[in-house]
């Protein structure tokens, strides 16, 4: 008997997993990307663990992440992140979605430069805002003119999110959508950078 052949949804996961390895799949970029929603999905269909930063963080100091911000300020917060993800980039593969700021401090972006595969799920102003002004948990956004203030944190970080091995544009479409072009773009960076 034949073997079944495999459906193309498959493959791109097959091909996805393999061009990862043994390396973390890190999501990095501003609030409201869609790191902890398309990351979820892409781990499953890459069949590894998924884990996000943020919530790891609550976890562990059994505080949410605006308690966080109020009783230790961003300082204390952005080095318990730095802790936090350095232990969870210690082995692989898993998926680790991170919190906003990560990528942004250095001692964290080392981290992750260094943990495995990092992909910048990039987003325009208005998918940003429409999805973030529906929750207040989000201690920055906390300000006169939170979408003023979401403008200036993407002029701020763009460039420094522009690192990541990887960039997606994160577009108003499903989050499934999303998750395979992360899949796509995996295995057209493994193709690269077997190329170079
Ligand atoms: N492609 C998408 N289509 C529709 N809704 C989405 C999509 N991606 C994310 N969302 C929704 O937008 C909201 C923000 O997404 P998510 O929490 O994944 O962002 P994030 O990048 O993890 O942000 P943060 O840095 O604050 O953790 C969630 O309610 C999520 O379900
Ligand atoms: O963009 C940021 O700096 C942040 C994003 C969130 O994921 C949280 O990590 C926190 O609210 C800070
Ligand atoms: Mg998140």
């Amino acid at each position: 008997m034949s073997e079944p052949l495999l459906t193309v949804a498959d493959s791109l996961k097959d091909r996805a997993r393999a061009a990862l390895g043994s390396r973390n799949l890190i999501l990095v970029g501003l609030m409201g990307a869609g790191k902890s929603a398309v990351g979820r999905i892409v781990a499953s269909q890459l069949a590894i663990p998924f884990v996000d930063s943020d919530l790891e963080i609550e976890r562990v100091s059994r505080m949410t992440i605006p308690e966080l911000f109020a009783a230790y300020g961003e300082e204390e917060f952005r080095a318990l992140e730095t802790r936090v993800m350095k232990r969870l980039l210690k082995s692989g593969p898993r998926v680790v979605s991170t919190g906003g700021g990560a990528f942004i401090n250095e001692r964290t972006r080392k981290h992750i430069k260094k943990g495995g595969l990092s992909v910048w799920l990039k987003a325009d102003l208005d998918v940003l805002w429409e999805r973030v002004n529906k929750r207040d948990t989000r201690p920055l956004l906390k300000t006169e003119n939170p979408k003023q203030t979401l403008e200036n944190l993407m002029n701020a970080r763009y460039p420094i999110y522009a690192q990541a091995d990887i960039t997606v544009l994160s577009r108003d479409v499903r989050k499934e959508i999303m998750a395979d072009e992360v899949l796509k773009a995996m295995i057209e960076a493994q193709k690269e950078s077997a190329a170079s």
